[in-house]
Parts: structure tokens; sequence; C-alpha cells
């Protein structure tokens, strides 16, 4: 559960005094998430998420999510819209952090996700890096790209082995790989980042939305493409799908078809993918904060996964079409 900070009952009623959405009904925290505290709200006016950001938020990037929730809504996307209080202000301080309302969204997400799931996940993809296209009003830097990896690495390396043998000496290899040749100058834009499963929500067979956009910023297109292939077509058993593989890209490129240099370098991207989400697993596994309702995710899984996409010889290996590669 993530619930890193606790909220009184009457803390709250006192900060949603500032807003016009009613009295508070009930609250709790939610049990899913790993990065801020979420609480789901009923007040008069319905069902609202409360998040409360937490260590890798920094505060001076709220307006960037904010306004870029505002901007996607505004696209079509449905993604969850920020409230604002009776001053017209979304971002607000509630026991000591910055705190947003945000609109609940309905429908589930899928723990297994099917061919269908990875297809409708490619086009929303591509839809969201169309509908993000102009949005101009804030720039973010992707803090966890390549130039973010090396200091997780040095937080971790000295217990890294304890996790999984030879750890630590594989990132090492990895990361001299991935700083030498990572690519540059492919299309560029706003991107989710961390599009998982448990993201992106379905109801009745067909996906209704988007959320948690706290790590979204601007970069690589592709490297968004290279996240969702790690986060959606892997078995549980660690083997790569290609059929889900197949059916993500697609649909991704028949909304924005992906340029040569783009598929020559999904290898490299998805090799990156897997090392920034094995890394953030692993600092996270090794610093649990006490106390703290937080269930980790593994950091074995992404490094599974990082061991295939070493073992990839081709872009074809992920299921892009033969025609579409060079
Ligand atoms: N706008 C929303 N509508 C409905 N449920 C939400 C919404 N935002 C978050 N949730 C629920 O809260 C959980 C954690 O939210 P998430 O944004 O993923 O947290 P974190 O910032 O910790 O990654 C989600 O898995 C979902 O169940
Ligand atoms: N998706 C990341 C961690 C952040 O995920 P969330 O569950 O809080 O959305 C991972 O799986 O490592």
């Amino acid at each position: 559960m993530a619930v890193y900070t606790d909220v009184s009952p009457e803390e709250l009623e006192a900060f949603l005094s500032t807003y016009e959405l009613g009295r508070l009904r009930a609250f709790k925290g939610i049990a899913e998430g790993v990065e801020n505290s979420n609480y789901l709200l009923q007040t008069e006016a319905g069902s609202f998420i409360l998040t409360l950001y937490e260590k890798r938020v920094n505060p001076a990037d709220l307006p960037f999510f904010i306004g870029l929730m505002e901007h996607l809504a505004k696209r079509g996307i449905d993604c969850p819209q920020p409230v604002r209080n009776r001053e017209g202000v979304a971002l607000g301080e509630l026991a000591g952090r910055p705190a947003l309302i945000a609109t609940f969204l309905v429908g589930t997400s899928v723990r297994r996700p099917t061919a269908a799931n990875c297809a409708a996940l490619g086009a929303a993809l591509a839809g969201l890096h169309k509908a993000g296209a102009d949005f101009n009003e804030f720039r973010r830097v992707n803090a966890l790209s390549v130039a973010g990896w090396r200091p997780l690495y040095d937080q971790a390396r000295e217990r890294a082995d304890t996790v999984a043998p030879g750890l630590s000496a594989l990132i090492a290899d990895e990361l001299a790989v991935l700083e030498e040749r990572w690519p540059k100058g492919l299309p560029a834009g706003v991107i989710h980042a961390d599009l998982f499963p448990d993201n992106v929500f379905f109801t009745d067979g067909k996906l209704s939305g988007l959320i948690d956009f706290y790590f979204a910023c601007n970069d690589l297109l592709a490297y968004d493409v290279a996240i969702c292939l790690n986060a959606w077509c892997f078995e549980p058993d660690g083997a790569y799908n290609q059929t889900k593989g197949r059916a993500l890209l697609a649909a991704y490129q028949a909304e924005r078809p992906l340029d040569e240099a783009e598929i020559a370098a999904l290898p490299l991207l998805a090799r990156g993918a897997a090392l920034r989400f094995l890394l953030t697993r692993l600092v996270d596994w090794l610093n649990v904060p006490p106390g703290a309702l937080v269930r980790p995710h593994d950091p074995v899984e992404y490094l599974r996964k990082l061991r295939f996409h070493r073992s990839v010889t081709s872009p074809r290996d992920y299921g892009v079409a033969e025609r579409q590669t060079a």
C-alpha cells in the first residue's frame, strides 16, 4: 500500500473546505502504487483522488504535470483532471506535502494484458504522443534518462549483489554501454514514461483512461514505446511475447509510424528502459522507509528483461513487421 504520509480527518476536512466539493463522507489510503501517497476521497460532490507527492517528485515539476493533464484532456485523452480550489489554484499543501485533488477515473487495470490489451495500449500511446505535441507551456527534462542512471547505481552498487549475485557488475557493464551508445536526434516530445498496466484503465474490454503522469517529461518518443514493450509484453515466466509486441507496435504505428532510426534504436532503447526500472526498483527495494505502507516492486523481474534485451539481435525480435525494418 503506498501511503508514506498519513493524513488526519481533521486536516483533510480543513483542506477540503477550500474547495467546492462539499463535505467529506469517507476517505481511505489506496492499496496500489509505490511512488506517492494516494487517498480515495468520497465527498458530497462524488469520488476524487488525493495525491501527496513524495520522494521522487520535485515540487518545481508540478505545474508541468498539472498543465499536461489539462492539455491532454482538451485533446480528448481520458486522464485525471486537477480540481481547482475556490481561488482557482490546483496545487495545495497537506500534511507538509504538496497535494493535489484530481478527478476519479472509472475502469480497472489488467493484471495479465492480452494481445488485444497491448494493441489498445499501442494506439493510446501514439494518441498521447500526438496530443502532447503542442504542449509547450512547460518543459520537463527526464530526470530518469541515461544521465540519471549512474547516480541511482551509486546508491545501490554496494548492496546490489544481495539481491542477485553478480548484479552490481552487470549493471556497471550495462551502464558503460548505454552511456556510450544512447541514441540522439530521434523524434522527441512529451512522453508518459511509466505507462505500465496499472496505469491504464479498461472498461468493458475497451481502454478507458490513463493515469499517473508523474514521470511524464520531454524525451524520445520511441523510448516510451520501449518502456511499454517492457511493461506489457513479457510473460510472468520472463519470456518475451512477440505476439503482444507485434500487436502493440502495429497499433502504435497505425497512428504514428516509427521512422527507420527509431526502429533501429529499439533494442538499445528497450535495454535502457529495462535498466531504468531495474535501478529504481533496486534502490527502493534496498531502502524501504520504516513504517511506510508500501510493497516494493521486484527488481529481479527487470534483470530478467534486461538479459533478454542483451540477447536481441534485431528489432524484428520485438515484433516489428518485416517490411518496416531496414
Ligand atoms: N484518477 C484516478 N482515478 C481512479 N483511480 C486512481 C486515480 N489515480 C490513482 N488511482 C488509483 O491509485 C493507484 C495508485 O496511483 P498511482 O498514480 O499509480 O500512484 P503512484 O503515484 O504511487 O504511482 C492506482 O493504481 C489506481 O488504483
Ligand atoms: N512502474 C514502476 C514504478 C512506479 O509505478 P506505480 O505502481 O507507482 O505506478 C515500476 O513498476 O517499477
